[in-house]
């Protein structure tokens, strides 16, 4: 597992704990009888050597095998892999050999699209390369994936960056890259849409449900924070650590996913809300998410395909609205070739 940092000045003797994840998903195209869930536990055992985090828990659904880690989660299905990963974890280290286990172990050969996001870390010196700066991320995706586009959304301090391969819509890129998707027969996709809340400065009353003092086991605090009735029908996978933080991944019938990972240290609390649940408008859950956690501030982020029922629910945010207690500082909307993005930091008002 990867080492945490004492607070110097904290007072309180408290760990600093960067919160924040790097996320990487890539996707690969369709292929007869691939799949990456014949890559093996203890092949995936090495790959997490090298980004510096362990398993620590597994479930799966028909279509998803999820893994709670030391630092955070990877969920392995048919041709999706996602890795998201907090802490001063080195992912990018470990693309490689995942793109080998993929072409050797599961028959995938190509790579369709991938995203790479996170936001702007509390303490960017303290990450070890590539993750010490973005540029130096860039720079070691693009030795994998050769064509990246990278992109820097919100104000410095709350940023949010992405590097993916698809290019803006209306591009010269983005046609060449239809018409080579079309002629290899790339042109395969399926609806797609995910949500992510990146929040801080949580309520420390419900960051103390997190901790070993306070709660006797990871159901407890599920429950009692109320994250079981964020989305429900999910098969919940929990763990509280010791003396604090909690982590949790959640499957359900229909493939979808949700993962939560909190960081409750009162200098550095932060809170992650990931899900790809197919609904057409996030009001409800982000209602419910905010409401749980209470955070001063938050970073929202949706991605949605056309065809996917989350396309309405990215345009609805687009129109930059104040969600409950909370009011929009920046707002951001990307048309990529097959892709929305809507990027949004709120804060709670008065800001
Ligand atoms: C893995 S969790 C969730 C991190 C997550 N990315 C988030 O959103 O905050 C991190 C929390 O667990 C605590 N923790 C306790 N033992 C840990 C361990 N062995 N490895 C990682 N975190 C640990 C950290 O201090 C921190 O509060």
């Amino acid at each position: 597992m990867a080492e945490t940092e004492i607070i110097s000045n904290s007072g309180n003797n408290e760990q600093f704990f960067e919160g924040v994840e790097k996320l990487i998903e890539i996707w690969f195209t369709p292929a007869k009888n691939a799949d990456l869930r014949k890559i093996t536990r203890q092949q995936w055992d090495n790959v997490l050597k090298i980004v510096r985090c362990e398993i620590i828990s597994f479930t799966q659904s028909e279509q998803v095998d999820a893994y709670v880690l030391s630092e955070s989660s990877m969920f392995v299905s048919r041709r999706r892999w996602i890795l998201k990963t907090c802490g001063t974890t080195t992912p990018l280290r470990c693309v490689r050999a995942v793109l080998g286990l993929a072409r050797d172990v599961a028959g995938h050969a190509r790579v369709h699209n991938v995203f790479y996001s996170r936001r702007e870390f509390a303490r960017p010196a303290a990450q070890l390369q590539p993750h010490d700066n973005f540029d130096s991320e860039v720079k070691l995706l693009d030795s994998y994936f050769g064509d990246g586009r990278a992109y820097i959304m919100g104000p410095e301090k709350d940023c949010w960056y992405l590097y993916t391969l698809l290019p803006l819509e209306g591009t010269v890129d983005a046609l060449e890259k239809e018409h080579s998707d079309a002629s290899e027969g790339r042109g395969l996709t399926e609806p797609d849409q995910t949500i992510e809340i990146l929040m801080s400065d949580l309520d420390p009353a419900v960051m103390d449900i997190f901790t070993r003092q306070y709660s006797a086991d990871a159901a407890q605090a599920t429950k009692e924070s109320g994250i079981d009735k964020i989305i429900p029908g999910m098969v919940i996978d929990d763990f509280l650590f010791d003396p604090c933080g909690y982590s949790m991944n959640g499957v359900a019938k229909d493939g979808c996913y949700m993962t939560i990972h909190i960081t409750p240290e009162r200098s550095c609390s932060y809170v992650s809300f990931e899900s790809n649940v197919p609904v057409s408008s996030y009001n409800e859950v982000i209602a419910r998410v905010l409401q749980a956690f209470r955070p001063a501030k938050f970073v929202l982020t949706v991605f949605a395909t056309p065809d996917s029922p989350g396309a309405s629910a990215a345009r609805q945010l687009k129109k930059f609205p104040a969600l409950g207690e909370y009011s929009p500082l920046e707002s951001q909307h990307c048309r990529f070739s097959g892709y929305e993005l809507q990027y949004g930091l709120y804060c709670k008002f008065p800001s």
